[in-house]
């Protein structure tokens, strides 16, 4: 038998599988959290990594690989060191930054043309001008800038040469997945000057572990990609499959054949682990949102859930737009969460609890929406993440959905991607191997009631308008 493991380095945890190469069955997991806030020292992500692994977790694994969330600016100086703490995803203050990027460059046409994706705060290159912005002096030492998964990836490898791959090198802001090579042209837009940037290495390319590195000794380390990339592996999802994650970002992405390029900025034109694409939709505000509610009503999740299904469709007429955190699409980032509708009949902790789940379902009704938009064929919605679990959230999806959402059997399944990815690695394959899959995902249903996002619409619209 043959041990592989993934490694989940996503917002709030890393999370390891560890699953045998011929079949996929697992075998173990662990996980440990990560501290709260939207930057981060990497060294944290290290250290929950060996917390995690801790046990003998990693005992007899021959390759691991690691997805990681995408677009954290992980800037290093000339020897190596991290420059200043790790700016993340969900960090907003580079939003001007963005905006100005996107104006420099001619509109946000020619940032779909360039690299098929829009630039919002999130993106690497966003952040790259903050820094030369409003910290020049650690701009200054900045020798090389890797992603959350690159930086692991290279501590697993021993500080050899540095890599990255196409998924998550397409949410930089500065590679081209329809091209396959770096922009080095923007990346010096935003930055002022050329960096050193990782290898973007094959999919399934075997890179050596270094035997010093405080893991098991190893044959292979894979490698690697960002998170939403890493899920579409272990999902297996081909394209008429719409993935929609709820964990703290909430996102809907497909497996593509050919590039997207949305002028919009709605639909992020990103590339898949595997040479091909994954168009994606990401909210700023998810999960985080449901625990928000739970907490507000002094409630455990259960109960919250309890309470939003007691509730009518609709929550008679209260709308939640849940930017908490800002939002990212819509592109509010310095927005703030907003109930509207409020009546005596309504403020009740059930109709609140209802609110609070159809207003992060009404934003991924709309991510399906663009990416269909978009020509994406949308066959089949699979709800995965850590809201999946929310009973509220599988039975309200379809309503709001207007469609039946497939539920996988819970799993870590960008960690599931990762392992998949080290057992490629270490086959040699020309194809991932083909695991037994999903099963039979529970399916639910429930008749579409528009009214749902009808509401939200009219809420989020003004927003908008008033943002202007
Ligand atoms: N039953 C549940 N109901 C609602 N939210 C849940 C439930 N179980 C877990 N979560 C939430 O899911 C989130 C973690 O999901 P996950 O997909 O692992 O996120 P990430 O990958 O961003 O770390 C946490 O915010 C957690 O509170
Ligand atoms: O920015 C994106 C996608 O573009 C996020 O999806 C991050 O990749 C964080 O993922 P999670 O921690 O929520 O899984």
């Amino acid at each position: 038998m043959t041990l592989v493991a993934g490694v989940d380095s996503s917002t709030q945890a890393t999370k390891i599988m560890v699953r045998r190469a011929e079949d996929g069955a697992l075998v173990r997991q662990a996980q440990a959290p990560h501290p709260d806030g939207t930057e981060a020292d990497p060294e944290v992500w290290w250290r929950a990594l060996l917390t995690a692994s801790k046990d003998g977790l990693l005992d007899g694994v021959s390759a691991v690989a690691v997805a990681a969330q995408q677009h954290g600016m992980v800037a290093l100086d000339d020897d190596g060191r991290v420059v200043r703490p790790a700016l993340l995803w969900n960090d907003t203050r580079s939003a001007p930054a963005a905006a100005d990027l996107v104006t420099e460059l001619g509109g946000p046409q020619e940032w779909a043309r360039a690299i098929g994706s829009v630039p919002v705060a999130s993106f690497t290159i966003s952040k790259l001008r903050w820094l030369a912005e409003h910290e020049p002096h650690n701009a200054a030492r900045v020798s090389s800038v890797l992603l959350p998964h690159d930086w692991l990836t290279w501590r697993m490898t021993g500080n050899s040469e540095p890599v990255t791959d196409r998924g998550d090198a397409s949410g930089t802001g500065y590679y081209s997945p329809a091209g396959g090579n770096y922009r080095n042209d923007l990346l010096r837009m935003a930055f002022g000057r050329d960096l050193n940037l990782p290898r973007v290495a094959a999919p399934a390319e075997r890179l050596p572990a270094d035997p010093g590195n405080g893991l098991p000794p190893m044959d292979a380390v894979a490698v690697g990609t960002g998170d939403n990339m890493g899920a579409a592996l272990g999902l297996a999802a081909s394209p008429g499959d719409i993935v929609v994650s709820i964990g703290t970002s909430g996102t809907a992405f497909a497996t593509a054949e050919a590039p997207t390029a949305d002028p919009s900025g709605v639909v992020a034109g990103f590339a898949d682990a595997t040479g091909g694409y994954l168009p994606l939709v990401c909210t700023l505000n998810a999960a985080r949102v449901l625990t928000a509610g739970a907490t507000a009503l002094g409630v455990d999740q259960d109960t919250f859930d309890g309470l939003a299904l007691e509730a009518p469709a609709g929550a008679g007429g209260l709308t939640l737009l849940p930017y908490l955190d800002g939002e990212r699409t819509p592109n509010l980032p310095n927005a703030t969460g907003q109930l509207s509708g409020v009546t005596s009949e309504n403020l009740t902790p059930g109709h609140l609890a209802r609110a609070f789940v159809e207003g992060v379902l009404c934003g991924l009704a709309d991510a399906i929406e663009a990416l269909a938009d978009e020509g994406v064929p949308v066959r089949r919605v699979l709800l995965i993440g850590g809201g999946a679990r929310s009973a509220a959230v599988r039975s309200i999806a379809p309503q709001v959905f207007g469609r039946p959402v497939a539920v996988p059997e819970p799993s870590e399944y960008v960690a599931d991607g990762a392992a998949r990815q080290a057992a490629w690695a270490l086959s040699g394959t020309a194809e991932p191997p083909g695991w037994a899959g999903l099963g039979e995902p529970g399916v639910y249903e429930a008749d579409p009631v528009p009214a749902i996002r009808d509401q939200y619409a009219a809420a989020r619209s003004a927003m908008v308008d008033q943002s202007r």
